[in-house]
């Protein structure tokens, strides 16, 4: 069995520190509403960091075929993702905000799905098998949850819907970097934690998190309520992405994926 290494507490949010905004926007000094958040999705966050998907991406001993399963369905997410920025980009005429978003699209093309595409290559999948899969129950609940709220919600709406994927990604990327630095040279998944570790992906999320403090002053509890759901409820979608791709799931109960 692969080894899984206890708990590791590697995150250094600090839930009862006052935000300095001299410091700027770290993973350590988060203004108000993004720690709100932050600790509205705590125990899922936290359990997502510790799910063995993880746990063996970081230790290098994921099977290729998990894996492929999930870069498969995050090939597809990301073209979903690309379109939730693209109808963001229509709700809006500032023209920071709309950079923004092509900014995402471009950098979803160019950059990640490159990553993709390489893995993919090596593991012997072909271009139309990537464009043609069957997509898990999983990952069309995450990509519908945000298309909808794309759709039909404001602004504030998407960008909060938006936010998990930028800040679980570039905290769980930083995080492995640093707990699994002794063995990265070697680990297969390299690549995928070289990237999402970067400054640049945390920056999106610094983006993201700054225009949302600017925005939900002044708003409601009710409405506040609102949007904490919908971060929640995206934090556990990346959770059920992985963990589904762990049991290579593609529908919401095992016996039922031969059943089509
Ligand atoms: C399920 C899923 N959630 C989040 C990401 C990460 N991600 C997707 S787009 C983007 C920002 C711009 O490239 C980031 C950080 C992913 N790959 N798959």
């Amino acid at each position: 069995m692969a080894s899984v290494a206890p708990n590791t507490n590697t995150y250094d949010f600090a839930i009862d520190e006052e935000f300095d905004p001299a410091k700027g926007i770290r993973l350590d000094n988060l203004p108000p509403f993004a720690r709100r958040l932050r600790a509205a999705a705590d125990v899922v966050w936290e359990d997502g960091y510790n799910q063995p998907f993880l746990r063996e991406l970081g230790n290098g001993t994921l099977k290729q075929e998990r894996f492929a399963f999930y870069l498969l369905q995050d090939y597809r997410y990301l073209a979903d993702y690309a379109k939730v920025h693209a109808l963001a980009l229509t709700k809006t005429r500032d023209p920071e905000v709309m950079k923004f978003m092509v900014n995402v699209q471009n950098s979803i093309f160019s950059v990640e799905s490159s990553v993709h595409r390489k893995y993919m290559a090596g593991f012997g999948v072909s271009e139309s098998e990537m464009n043609n899969v069957r997509q898990s129950a999983f990952a069309r609940a995450y990509t519908s949850d945000i298309l909808s709220i794309a759709y039909g919600g404001d602004l504030l709406d998407i960008l909060v819907a938006v936010l998990p994927c930028a800040w679980v990604y570039a905290d769980y990327g930083q995080r492995l970097a640093k707990e699994f630095a002794d063995t990265l040279d070697t680990n297969p998944f390299r690549t995928w934690v070289d990237m999402y570790k970067t400054e640049e992906f945390w920056q999106g999320s610094v983006w993201l998190i700054e225009h949302i403090e600017h925005m939900v002053q002044g708003l409601g509890e009710e409405r506040l309520q609102e949007l904490e759901e919908i971060f929640c409820n995206g934090v556990q979608n990346e959770y059920m992405f992985w963990s589904s791709a762990y049991d290579m799931q593609y529908s919401w109960k095992p016996q039922w994926d031969k059943a089509r």
